[in-house]
């Protein structure tokens, strides 16, 4: 084996994977589990009742003078043995199918619980987290079934081997202990390829994960766009089929070791069959054993090999699944990703300031810092501007704020009081934000608004104010049913069970412009309006000019009193805050007001704010003498959009 395949899997307890995936089993559905467990019962004991009750019909017929009544007994014995193994069969498969539904639900339910658990975005930002994660979703639908059923038959063979054991060993010990012995080899093989094929899954993993982020790709209406534009079509598609055949590379190795270790198995299998078959037929010439011995023999032999090599089988597919189910149950156990309070305090509404104190912060042990002892006071009751270049760090400020992350020294402080001491779900419900990279739910208008105070979800009137104040309630008013309108071209609006497709085609196919899925947005923060802080991340950039205006008006409306941050490049947008603070090299290198900021002009902010007035000015090159001839050969057409 692979130091690799080794390496993946360090410190798994298969013990532990098989007690927790029979406690999920157990839980979820403990009737089936109990009906399988019967029906391995009779599997197990019947078969070795049938070949004793054979063997005893053969010796009877070849009896001096056979019994007729015990004869019809022992063959209605065997018939009704029969009837009992093929009905377990059935009962087994709709035991299982119940069972393993209901596992599917709880352990689902349990792993995106343990995903909600997590309050901070670092840990969704590391790859091996989501290979782990798909794992488990994986896992968790199958893994404790496999479990239940490896037990199971592990149970049903065992009862079947120590049977067809005993018989073996009353006719030949010699034979018994050889078939015995020559399923070693086969557990110790079945059990290192399943820690090899746990180990391939979770080293392809991560190449699995970027053949499926190619296929969505390729559907994704979004990014079909540039999918088609730039004919990314072919280049994504063999992109996908590398990694996929990447994959299947790996298992096809994996698959020969198997096919080679089959093959030595059932050659092993065979001849020790073949050598109880001369041994029989020897021994029954000799007159040592009778008829009905042979058959016993024979039948004993065969099926302690077939007990033997399911057993061996299953065992191994349950270590796997074992091994594998591991990533479930880490997923689960998982901790926060922000660390839990030092000494737990309420979260006062806010009466004086939020205060960043001496913040640094980086993405990641190695990544560069981001803010290197940034200080600012947000003051009660005061509208604060954050500009600055591109990467400057302003959205990450907004983020400690949320506490999506928590500062790597220093502190955010609210009323002084350390925002790690409070629970995170008490600083959010005081905060309301529109994000720069805000998302667009493929639900209804009113849906899209109502998520910014999801208990307000069904608060028509609140919906409709919010919709108003972002500017966005005509446009949700004209859509063909209104704020019911389904936003999305890839779902139908309420159950399509109902029948009613004149109302469904009303209610969905609906896509609006990006401005208008921005002001959406923008309604769905101001659902939380009279929270104690209000957070805008760029909540204009993909507004037009008049619509830009208007929203900002009402925003310095709303945000007159109230505690506000708003990040913007339009310089327009921010100049009457009452404070304008500019990120730059980690930490705050200018304060004050539009007019104290504009007054030096060395500054970032008055450079900022000259370089963006003078591209609304004229531009003496475009009244020029026009295009040369000729010139169009060289100078491609432009089509501004946004
Ligand atoms: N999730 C992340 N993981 C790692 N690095 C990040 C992450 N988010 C941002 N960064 C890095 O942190 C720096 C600051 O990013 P941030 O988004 O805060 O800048 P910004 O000032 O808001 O920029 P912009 O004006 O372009 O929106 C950038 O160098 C960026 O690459």
């Amino acid at each position: 084996m692979s130091a690799d395949a080794q390496r993946t899997e360090p410190g798994v307890s298969v013990v532990r994977g098989m007690k927790a995936a029979y406690a999920l089993a157990w839980q979820a559905c403990p009737g089936m589990v109990f009906l399988q467990l019967v029906m391995a019962v009779i599997g197990g004991t019947a078969p070795v009742a049938t070949a004793w009750l054979t063997k005893a019909a053969l010796d009877e017929l070849t009896a001096a003078h056979p019994r007729t009544g015990a004869l019809m007994g022992m063959a209605a014995g065997i018939g009704v043995l029969g009837i009992a193994m093929a009905t377990t069969s059935a009962v087994t498969t709709y035991a299982q199918g119940r069972a393993r539904r209901a596992v599917g639900l709880l352990s689902q339910d349990r792993l995106f619980d343990a995903v909600n658990r997590m309050n901070g975005l670092a840990r969704l930002e590391e790859p091996r987290f989501h290979d782990r994660l798909r794992l488990a979703q994986q896992s968790a639908e199958h893994a404790p079934d496999q479990l239940v059923q490896m037990g199971l038959s592990t149970l049903q063979g065992t009862l079947g081997i120590v049977g067809f054991l005993g018989t073996l060993v009353a006719i030949n010990p010699i034979m018994a202990g050889v078939a015995l012995a020559a399923a070693a080899p086969a557990m110790i093989a079945h059990l290192t390829l399943s820690r090899r094929r746990a180990g391939l899954l979770w080293r392809t993993s991560p190449g699995m994960r970027r053949k499926l982020f190619y296929q969505m790709l390729l559907t994704d209406l979004q990014a079909a766009k540039e999918v088609r534009l730039f004919g990314l079509g072919g280049f994504l598609h063999g992109r996908m089929l590398t990694e996929l055949r990447a994959a299947n590379d790996a298992e096809d190795r994996l698959e020969r070791g198997v096919v080679r270790v089959q093959v030595l198995l059932a050659a092993l299998g065979a001849l020790l069959a073949a050598g109880g078959l001369l041994w029989a037929v020897y021994a029954a010439a000799a007159r040592t054993i009778s008829i009905g011995d042979v058959s016993v023999f024979i039948g004993a032999l065969a099926g302690l090999q077939s007990g033997l090599s399911g057993l061996v089988q299953g065992i191994a597919m349950g270590h796997q699944s074992a091994l594998v189910f591991h990533h479930y149950l880490t997923v689960v156990g998982i901790e926060d990703d922000l660390a839990g309070p030092a000494r737990r305090r309420e979260l006062p509404p806010l009466a004086h300031s939020i205060e960043l104190r001496d913040v640094w912060f980086r993405y990641g042990e190695d990544a560069p810092w981001v803010l290197r002892g940034l200080n600012l006071t947000i003051p009660h009751g005061t509208s604060l501007a954050v500009v600055g270049l591109n990467g400057a760090g302003k959205s990450t400020l907004v983020k400690l704020l949320c506490r999506f992350y928590d500062p790597e020294r220093g502190a955010v402080l609210w009323d002084g009081v350390d925002i790690r001491d409070v629970p995170v779900a008490q600083l959010r419900q005081r905060i309301g934000a529109v994000f720069q990279d805000y998302m667009d739910y493929d639900l209804t208008a009113a849906e899209n608004i109502g998520l910014g105070d999801v208990n307000a979800i069904d608060d028509a009137d609140r919906i409709r104010a919010a919709a108003e104040r972002a500017g966005v309630h005509d446009t949700v008013e004209r859509l063909p049913a209104g704020y019911r309108t389904m936003l999305s071209r890839l779902f139908h609006a309420g159950d399509e069970e109902d029948g009613d497709e004149e109302e469904a085609a009303r209610t969905s196919g609906v896509h609006l412009s990006g401005g208008q899925w921005q002001r959406l947005a923008l309604a769905r923060g101001l659902m939380r309006q009279g929270r104690d802080l209000m957070i805008l991340d760029e909540p204009s950039s993909g507004l037009d000019a008049v619509a830009e205006a208007a929203v900002h008006d009402r925003l310095r409306e709303l945000r007159t009193g109230s505690t506000s941050v708003l990040v913007s490049h339009r310089l327009s947008a921010v100049r009457r805050a009452d404070r304008i603070v500019v990120v730059q090299d980690g930490r705050i290198s200018e304060s004050g007001d539009h007019a104290s900021l504009i007054a030096s002009p060395d500054g970032v902010y008055a450079r900022l704010f000259r370089s963006q007035a003078q591209g609304y000015q004229e531009d003496p090159a475009a009244d020029g003498p026009g295009p040369q001839p000729g010139g169009s050969e060289t100078a491609p057409t432009t089509v501004a959009a946004g």
